[in-house]
């Protein structure tokens, strides 16, 4: 093993919450050693101006813990410093565990021991680091877990107790994991038994569907708790206090991917823990006034809807899945006529198109987001309001409502490049009739620089609400033919692609869950009282805050 380095915690600088850690010289030998792999000669106590490539923040430290120098530093899996073995001039030590940064976004748990030469200065760094530490409320202490040991490939458990339980463990956070036994149990345990108090926060071990699963869990107790009825569009919904972190463990992950940046376990608890907050838009889902599911990422018909509805039936395959039936999908080319009435959003700032990419702290969700709450009812919201709304009538191969930019591996750009987390609007992309060769050109550009929206068949609209309705109304016996499956001719029509009619319907598909009604009103949900800040339900990693900026 190299001769280690040491490092002399000489001065505690606490300077408005950065907390400054002046290193001597051999921190920077330490940097060149592990980059250079230089040797170092003695360690000139020598403090340097702290830049804040070498401070530390308060805010991305994870934990701070003395360290018994005399006995061999306990092998906890993860590499650590080793003091030169002569440490009797420094008998003291303590080990910084801290977030470092690394390449697209990913962040790691990284350490840094110093070492002291008395044991009060020792214990004083220790003691303030920790205080500092306690200090930062936006931090969860006790958190509700739920894994999905069935979403993507099958991994939750695995992932969760490797590469998350260790740093919420290192972070001090108490957790009650729950693993999951079917569908919607998530959901359900959260509308029903939870003890909500005992936690600040839920996490969601798994995909996209199991985190719209306990958003709709989450949204429905808190309106029960406050006895408001969800199924009135018109209600306006209590926000919760509560937040949802999402640990990537599905096939899409496009939620964890469009607010992270990346889909990585160990990044996105560390962002649990260090309490990170981002807003985020939620529309609601409903059939004749009849509450449906919540919608956080992609409410999608046509394509979407039958790439979902396929590849249901073969979850075996994992991830893969989408792809399989992305090209069997692809390959019917099934168009779906109806009638798509929307309400644009027109005082805003920002198109579908200006090429803007919403990040954390986003400028447009902040002057987009503050323009609802309870005082300011707008104009559109009003029953008797019928100006605005746009009807269009056609055949599509896709209709997609993209709430967010569903950025994730297979379009690292997302189905609405420039659609914003939390600016109250969803963004309506409308795909008509066309022929597979321009489908494809459109569906190619998901994965290349160039812009989706720029084909004459394609049209994209910021909208507050929209509507759907097929051409072909659904009547109940065709509905409960659809809803046990049956499915008599679109069926047979479906698995013979070489017949040439097109079913009369698709399935939405709604943050990866099929949804049972075609004919849909979609609107971005409103909250009760003032908006940002206290009253959104947040989630506590990358702050996917479920922003509920408006009534539906
Ligand atoms: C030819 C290559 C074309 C690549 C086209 C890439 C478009 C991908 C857009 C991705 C949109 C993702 C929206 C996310 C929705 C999720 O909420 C939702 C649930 O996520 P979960 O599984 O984590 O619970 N995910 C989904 O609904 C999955 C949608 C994925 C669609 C993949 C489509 C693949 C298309 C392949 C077409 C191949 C045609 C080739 C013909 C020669
Ligand atoms: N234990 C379970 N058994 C079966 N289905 C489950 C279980 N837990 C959750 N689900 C369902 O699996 C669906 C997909 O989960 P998700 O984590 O999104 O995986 P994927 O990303 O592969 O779709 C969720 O909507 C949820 O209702
Ligand atoms: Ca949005």
């Amino acid at each position: 093993m190299e001769k280690q380095p040491r490092l002399l915690a000489s001065q505690l600088l606490l300077k408005n919450s950065l907390f400054e850690v002046s290193l001597n010289r051999v921190l920077l030998t330490w940097k060149e050693i592990a980059t250079k792999k230089k040797r170092v000669s003695g360690g000139i106590h020598h403090p340097f101006k702290v830049g804040t490539s070498h401070g530390v923040s308060v805010s991305e430290i994870l934990a701070v813990r003395e360290l018994d120098v005399d006995s061999e530093t306990k092998d906890d899996g993860r590499w650590q410093k080793m003091p030169q073995k002569s440490t009797e001039a420094y008998p003291y030590a303590f080990t910084v565990s801290y977030v470092e940064r690394a390449w697209q976004h990913r962040w790691r748990c990284s350490d840094v021991t110093f070492h002291c030469l008395e044991g009060a200065l020792c214990q004083q760094w220790v003691q303030t680091i920790r205080e500092q530490l306690t200090a930062l409320t936006s931090r969860p202490k006790h958190l509700l877990v739920y894994i999905n040991p069935y979403g993507g490939k099958q991994q939750g458990e695995r992932i969760y107790e490797q590469k998350v339980a260790p740093l919420f463990t290192l972070a001090s956070i108490s957790t009650h994991v729950i693993v999951t036994e079917h569908a919607n149990h998530a959901r359900d345990h959260l509308r029903t038994e939870a003890e909500l108090k005992k936690y600040d926060g839920v996490v969601c071990v798994g995909g996209d569907g199991m985190f719209s699963e306990m958003v709709h869990g989450l949204v429905s107790r808190t309106q029960r708790d406050n006895g408001v009825d969800q199924n009135s569009p018109e209600e306006k919904l209590v926000p919760c206090t509560l937040r949802i972190g999402i640990i990537p463990a599905g096939s899409t992950d496009c939620i964890c991917y469009a607010t992270v940046g990346i889909n990585d376990p160990v990044t996105s608890a560390l962002h649990i823990i260090v309490g990170d907050a981002q807003p985020m838009d939620v529309c609601s889902v409903h059939h004749n006034n009849t509450f449906l599911r919540y919608s956080v990422s992609l409410l999608g018909y046509g394509f979407y809807g039958d790439v979902l509805a396929d590849s249901e039936r073969k979850r075996w395959m994992g991830p893969a899945r989408y792809d399989f039936s992305g090209f069997k999908t692809f390959l019917t080319h099934h168009y779906y006529e109806g009638t798509v009435s929307f309400l644009p959003a027109t005082d805003i700032l920002g198109t579908p198109r200006d090429k803007t990419r919403c990040r954390a702290g986003c400028f447009i969700c902040q002057h987009n987001g503050q323009l609802y709450s309870e005082d300011h009812q707008p104009l559109f919201l009003l029953p008797e309001y019928k100006g605005g709304w746009r009807v269009i009538r056609g055949k599509f191969l896709a209709i997609n409502a993209a709430s967010m930019s569903c950025a994730c591996p297979r379009s690292p750009k997302g189905l609405s490049p420039a659609a914003h987390l939390a600016d109250g609007t969803t963004d309506l992309i409308l795909v008509r009739k066309c022929s597979r060769f321009n489908f494809l050109r459109h569906l190619l550009r998901h994965t290349s620089k160039y812009d989706q929206f720029d084909m004459n068949f394609v049209e994209v609209h910021r909208v507050r609400r929209f509507r759907f309705t097929p051409r072909y109304c659904q009547s109940d016996s065709e509905l409960d033919l659809r809803e046990n499956g049956k499915r008599l001719f679109s069926q047979i029509c479906r698995d013979h692609p070489a017949c040439s009619c097109s079913p009369a319907y698709s399935s939405w598909n709604c943050d990866g869950e099929i949804l049972p009604h075609a004919a849909i009103e979609v609107g971005l949900v409103r909250i009760k009282g003032k908006i940002l800040d206290e009253n959104l339900l947040q989630s506590a990693q990358t702050g996917v805050k479920v922003h509920l900026p408006f009534g539906q």
